[in-house]
């Protein structure tokens, strides 16, 4: 025996097959410091790692395990289908039964195309509104995240803001000037845009509540100013609802917003939740635009795995049980998990914001509220780690970076709240230095 953890033994072992001993930057925890745990089994609320030790989990699988890990009629909707084959690189009939069950959940939403990640979902999004409108130029916001494509790394949120990366390397200089990057909530810059290259824009590209530079909601009225100001000059609102579609609502960050205030995107992005916790996201919206693409019309899209019978299957039961006592049962969560983050940090001096948007909670050591990227970074940032690790100690998992959001499950019962409030006072004091 060596005397290192299993974690330690896992970690080293990784880091020589696997650049920095991870297939995700974010898993890494570089911006904590430390060896990130190697989760070997999630049941409800709770993941277990290599240690045996459990942790009440605020990552959620950086979003899909709405119900929690392992949810009993996930996991068999999945091992049914597994038993009947795995894929079969034909027509299956969930694949219908699934988009079916997301048009009638968005009326605007007419059709979908399943991918395998969001990243994919983004980038075909892209290539249909450059096909529609004839048009080059893409418009995105500093902090938002949407993928690793190369015209959406600029100015990126996620790991890409963790590790203070302006972009990254390897885009093409040419790819980058197809993207205009403008601040979060300044509906003036994008009308700046606008102005500065008339009828060259091809769409605005926005998460619908960004979630990726910590969470920064939308101003009221932001989103709906996006529609008129894309609408104006015939471009198009691409909302990427990939980590808030059928999280914070059952329609989305749509039904919270678009549908009361009778405004919709042109396209959508979904993922995460929508594949239960298997490899699927998708794009959508209505028949005139989602028909451009093959084999319907000349946009070409495609996929070994699009649609895959395990991953519909596990989107399927997931939607199907994802009920309003759920979201129900993640808001409360939510509600109780954001007043004893504040309750500890007042309680220990430190100067914070606990942002929220829907059921999505993160936290901003400022004493402002952040409204965009660059007073998102605005924080101090260095506190984090300290409290990261005190939370990990007390047996809770947070999210690796402070610009990143908390997942909150319908799993996450009274006694699992317990147990990060109860960690909270040791934590926020650990933050305070
Ligand atoms: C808003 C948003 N869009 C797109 C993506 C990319 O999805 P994926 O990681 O499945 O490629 C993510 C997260 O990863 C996201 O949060
Ligand atoms: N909010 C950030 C992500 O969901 C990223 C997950 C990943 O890239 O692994």
């Amino acid at each position: 025996m060596t005397g290192r953890t299993a974690n330690q033994r896992l970690f080293g072992a990784a880091r020589a097959v696997l650049p920095g001993g991870v297939d995700s930057p974010v898993r890494a925890w570089g911006a904590v410091g430390g060896v990130p745990r190697f989760l070997v089994s999630g049941r409800g609320a709770y993941v277990t790692d290599a240690d045996g030790a459990t942790y009440v989990d605020l990552v959620g699988q950086w979003g899909p395990a709405l119900l929690g890990h392992a949810h009993r009629e996930v996991v068999a909707a999945v091992q049914s289908a597994a038993a009947a084959g795995l894929g079969f690189g034909a027509p299956h009939p969930r694949e219908t039964e699934l988009a079916r069950s997301i048009v009638e959940r968005i009326p605007p939403v007419e059709q979908v195309r399943f991918v395998s990640s969001g990243t994919e979902a983004t980038m075909t999004a892209l290539r249909l509104a450059r096909a529609a409108t004839g048009r080059d130029l893409i418009v995105k916001f500093a902090g938002c995240y949407h993928g690793h494509s190369d015209g959406l790394l600029t100015a990126a949120g996620s790991g890409v803001a963790t590790l203070g990366l302006p972009d990254s390397a390897g885009v093409p200089a040419a790819v980058s000037a197809t993207t205009i990057v403008v601040d979060y909530n300044d509906a003036q810059a994008v009308r700046d845009a606008f102005a500065a290259h008339p009828g060259r824009i091809a769409a605005v590209i926005t998460e619908a509540a960004p979630a990726n530079m910590g969470v920064v909601p939308p101003r009221p009225g932001f989103n709906a100013e996006l529609r008129a100001i894309t609408a104006a000059d015939g471009a198009l609102l691409i909302f990427d609802e990939v980590l808030t579609g059928f999280r914070v609502d059952p329609r989305g960050w749509w039904g919270l917003e678009g549908a009361a205030e009778g405004w919709s995107p042109d396209l959508f992005t979904f993922g995460k939740v929508i594949g239960g916790g298997l490899p699927l996201a998708a794009l959508a919206g209505p028949g005139s635009l989602m028909g451009l693409l093959a084999p319907a019309g000349p946009v070409y899209q495609a996929g070994t795995l699009s649609g895959n019978p395990l991953a519909t299957a596990a989107g399927l039961a997931m939607l199907g049980h994802a009920d309003d006592a759920a979201y129900a049962r993640i808001n409360k969560a939510a509600s109780a998990i954001a007043a004893g983050l504040r309750e500890a940090l007042h309680a220990a001096g430190v100067a914070h914001r606990v942002q929220r948007a829907g059921n999505l909670v993160s936290l901003a050591f400022r004493e402002h509220a952040p409204k965009n990227y660059s007073q998102a970074r605005d924080q101090e940032l260095f506190r984090y780690a300290p409290f990261f690790h005190a939370m990990a100690d007390a047996g809770v998992l947070l999210p690796p970076s402070a610009l990143e959001a908390w997942f909150v499950s319908a799993a996450h019962d009274d006694a699992a709240v317990e147990r990060i409030l109860a960690a909270l006072p040791a934590a926020a004091r650990a933050a305070a230095g």
